[in-house]
């Protein structure tokens, strides 16, 4: 924008200003919100069905209430770290490590030749090959959680990161080399801000969870999960693995110490390929035909363009939404988007652990998720 042009943005928020709208205070935002309500307002080939949002509302409440859905769910899964155990330090250095590496899992190979991580006696796909891998990895003394290892090219090489993730199949886990990537520029950018050391990002975040979701998109940029929609100037921010590091810290530690943040309800649902499958399910979302039939036959959705960006976007909206009616019927219930997701993504691995899926997940591959 050239010195003569005025800065609209700049404009727009002096005017909201003047009228007395807008406080400011020193809370930072993530304007994840802001950019997903942007492409929904815009969105042509996926549409949010009310209908559908309020009886969801409604069924996830009373699900999530008999299930007794908290932040201490997450540590009853089997195979996520148990802070009493290894100590706060390393819970943190192996959630931050997790959520590097959290993304496309999916394999269009039959369950029996997918990749697939044998652990503890059992065969892991998808997040839980991950969570396996690294589990044991440590326990073959591979210190893939050290930010050290991650930037030595002698130690941490792409063999070595293949012996970690070794498969039980054929299928090698995808984007092995992106994953390698991830873990050298992390180790660099901790070397050289952090001390080496994610409690040191936390520490900076000084409480705030949009504060430690920014510092994570402004320093690394295999966090910086944003993407130009529609040609708009300002890019729409959707940071899912940035978001999901702060909300599993948050589980993990049950809202204390390392977990601890004072606006945790900013987080948004995780704009990953399994949430909005169970949103499309429930018909709280639906796309145009077009769009329909590339998700049921599988094809390539292209990462960042109009379709992928209007399903991220939507789900992001079409949660707040939800969110927003279990709160209006029923107050006094402390729900938050974080909770909401973590319903949904099980209660669609049960289902295909059930064999229901009706509607496939969509299928873009990148590093964002
Ligand atoms: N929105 C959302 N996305 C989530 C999760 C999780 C796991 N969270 C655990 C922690 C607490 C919860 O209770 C869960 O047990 C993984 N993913 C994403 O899904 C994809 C993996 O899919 P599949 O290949 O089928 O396993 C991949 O993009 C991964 O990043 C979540 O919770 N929400």
């Amino acid at each position: 924008m050239s010195d003569d042009e005025p800065d609209l943005e700049l404009l727009a928020l002096l005017r909201q200003h003047l009228q007395g709208k807008l406080t400011l205070n020193d809370e930072p935002e993530t304007g994840v919100l802001e950019g997903a309500e942007y492409v929904y307002d815009n969105a042509i080939d996926v549409a949010i069905d009310m209908r559908s949002c309020k009886n969801a509302a409604a069924a996830i409440h009373a699900q999530m209430q008999q299930k007794q859905y908290s932040p201490a769910t997450w540590s009853a899964h089997e195979l996520h770290p148990d802070r009493t155990k290894i100590g706060p330090e390393a819970t943190v250095a192996f959630i931050f490590t997790m959520d590097l590496l959290n993304f496309s899992f999916w394999s269009e190979l039959p369950d029996a030749e997918r990749f697939a991580i044998e652990y503890r006696g059992q065969r892991w796909t998808g997040y839980w090959s991950l969570v396996a891998a690294m589990q044991r990895a440590l326990d073959e003394g591979i210190p893939i959680t050290d930010s050290h290892f991650w930037q030595d090219e002698e130690e941490c090489t792409l063999d070595v990161l293949r012996q970690v993730f070794r498969s039980c199949t054929n299928e090698e886990m995808p984007l092995l080399a992106e994953r390698l990537a991830c873990l050298r520029e992390a180790g660099k950018v901790l070397y050289e801000r952090y001390e080496c050391h994610p409690i040191n990002l936390i520490e900076e975040a000084n409480g705030s969870a949009a504060a430690l979701v920014n510092l994570l998109a402004r320093d690394f940029s295999c966090f910086r999960d944003e993407h130009v929609f529609d040609g708009r100037r300002k890019p729409i921010r959707i940071l899912k693995r940035a978001q999901i590091l702060v909300a599993d810290l948050w589980a993990c530690f049950e809202g204390e110490g390392y977990g601890k943040f004072r606006d945790i309800d900013k987080i948004t649902m995780f704009a990953d390929y399994r949430v909005p499958q169970i949103l499309n399910t429930m018909g709280c979302i639906s796309y145009s035909p077009p769009l329909d039939t590339a998700i049921r036959l599988k094809k390539d959705i292209p990462c960042g363009k109009s379709w992928e960006m209007q399903l991220r976007a939507c789900s992001i909206w079409c949660v707040e939404l939800i969110r927003r009616e279990i709160v209006k019927r029923y107050p006094g219930t402390h729900t938050n988007a974080i909770l909401i997701d973590f319903f949904l993504y099980d209660t669609i691995k049960e289902m295909e652990a059930a064999g229901q899926e009706s509607v496939p997940h969509h299928r873009t591959r990148s590093i964002w998720y």
